[in-house]
């Protein structure tokens, strides 16, 4: 496919999305009809559905519409290139530009850009955008703009299998390219091949995991030690659990309120040589309590950025009021002098100091024990712990 065709393909693909369809599925179905494309068509068009759905508020303003044409024009715009050599009409490229669209392209971007709101210009929705300033203060803008851009690929090195040395150097064998970084010790940016690792054998054999530095900074946080009882309440696909199981040996067992969610945990764990236990429900008490509590995600928009514009008021009302019920339901689980470990993914008070402390309040006989704020500006995304420490 010409440049021009995969631009064209995204334009589409971006309709079916603005009009409610999920962009997995969205592009799912348009490689399924689009057999003459190859892998690179495709994941350039699925770099430009994302660039700009991260970007969709600005990218708009720029194009002059929220329809696909609209927001591909505007990531032109954005780029600094020429959109009349794109939007030609010949061949499958999209249809060139009517006499507004060629007025917008001929006009600075930096022109269009300070016609914005900051919110606009920010792509942040307006209704959240004071909350938004309220919690992150004079870092509310950078945090921002940092979730319009694609989210480093990160590894996070099995030390059960292997060491960060030893996964680097099997990686480069393979023609993957990895790093330190300093969020965690276990953590390594792929800088590049990042393609190559789902295929490679070092993942197939459990030496890397791919999950976020942050997300491993959270467990290399948490107050772990060989021979606990700890619970994963919201396992999930089990990233967190078998990133504790690779830290320390200790008892785990996995929950979820959604079982399907958790049937990736028991191939992932046999691939990291790790014993995890899988209850729909946990029994007796545990030393630590993990609560990776579904969330905005508002730390993780630029992995998953159709959330930012899904997301509104009673929808992240609703959140709030699920973490403070699931931490009210696992506090008796957690034995004395044990932790409770509060975790969302999101940059929100209302959703992290919030919680804990209407937590704190009703339940006298806790404290917080530590308290850690990962920012997008850190490196990874964004994650919140809180450490309730249940008096002994
Ligand atoms: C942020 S995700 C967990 C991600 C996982 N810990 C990981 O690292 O891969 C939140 C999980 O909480 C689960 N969940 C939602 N409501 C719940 C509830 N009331 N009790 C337990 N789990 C719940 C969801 O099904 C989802 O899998």
């Amino acid at each position: 496919m010409t440049p021009e065709a995969r631009v064209a393909a995204a334009i589409d693909i971006l309709d079916l999305i603005l009009g409610g369809e999920p962009a997995e599925k969205a592009l799912t179905a348009w490689a399924r009809r689009s057999r003459f494309a190859g892998s690179g068509d495709r994941a350039t068009i699925r770099d430009h559905v994302f660039d700009a759905l991260r970007c969709r508020r600005s990218h708009a303003a720029l194009g002059g519409a929220e329809t696909g044409r609209g927001l591909m024009l505007g990531a032109l715009i954005a780029a600094g290139q020429d959109p009349a050599g794109v939007f030609t009409g010949q061949g499958h490229a999209p249809a060139p530009l009517s006499a507004a669209e060629a007025g917008r392209a001929a006009t600075a971007p930096d022109t269009l850009s300070a016609a914005m709101t900051e919110a606009e210009a920010c792509d942040i929705p307006d209704w959240l955008w004071p909350q938004w300033q309220a919690s992150l203060g004079d870092r509310a803008a950078e945090t921002a703009k940092l979730q319009r851009s694609r989210a480093p690929v990160f590894l996070r090195v099995n030390l059960r299998r292997t060491s960060p040395a030893a996964a680097t150097r099997a990686l480069a064998d393979e023609g993957i390219v990895a790093i330190p970084h300093p969020l965690a010790d276990t953590a390594l940016e792929v800088t590049e091949g990042a393609r190559r690792i789902a295929g490679s054998a070092a993942y197939r054999e459990g030496l890397v995991e791919l999950q976020d530095a942050a997300s491993q900074a959270v467990t290399a946080a948490l107050p772990l030690a060989d021979g606990m009882r700890v619970l994963d309440y919201c396992a999930g696909g089990g990233g967190k659990t078998l990133a504790m199981a690779g830290r320390v040996r200790a008892g785990f067992t996995a929950h979820d309120a959604n079982p399907a969610r958790l049937n990736d945990l028991k191939p992932r764990a046999a691939r990291a040589g790790v014993p995890v236990t899988v209850t729909a429900r946990p029994e007796g008490r545990f030393d630590l309590v993990l609560c990776d509590v579904p969330c905005s995600g508002s730390g993780s928009w630029r992995r998953a950025p159709e959330g930012k514009w899904l997301l509104d008021r009673d929808g992240l009302d609703h959140l709030c009021e699920v973490q403070s019920a699931i931490l009210d339901r696992t506090a008796p689980m957690v034995a004395e002098g044990g932790t409770l470990a509060y975790v969302t993914c999101s940059v929100l008070n209302c959703e992290n100091d919030d919680r804990v402390a209407d937590f704190l309040s009703a339940h006298p006989g806790w404290r917080q024990a530590a308290r850690h704020q990962w920012l997008p500006g850190d490196g990874g995304d964004g994650f919140f712990l809180s450490c309730l420490k249940r008096r002994g």
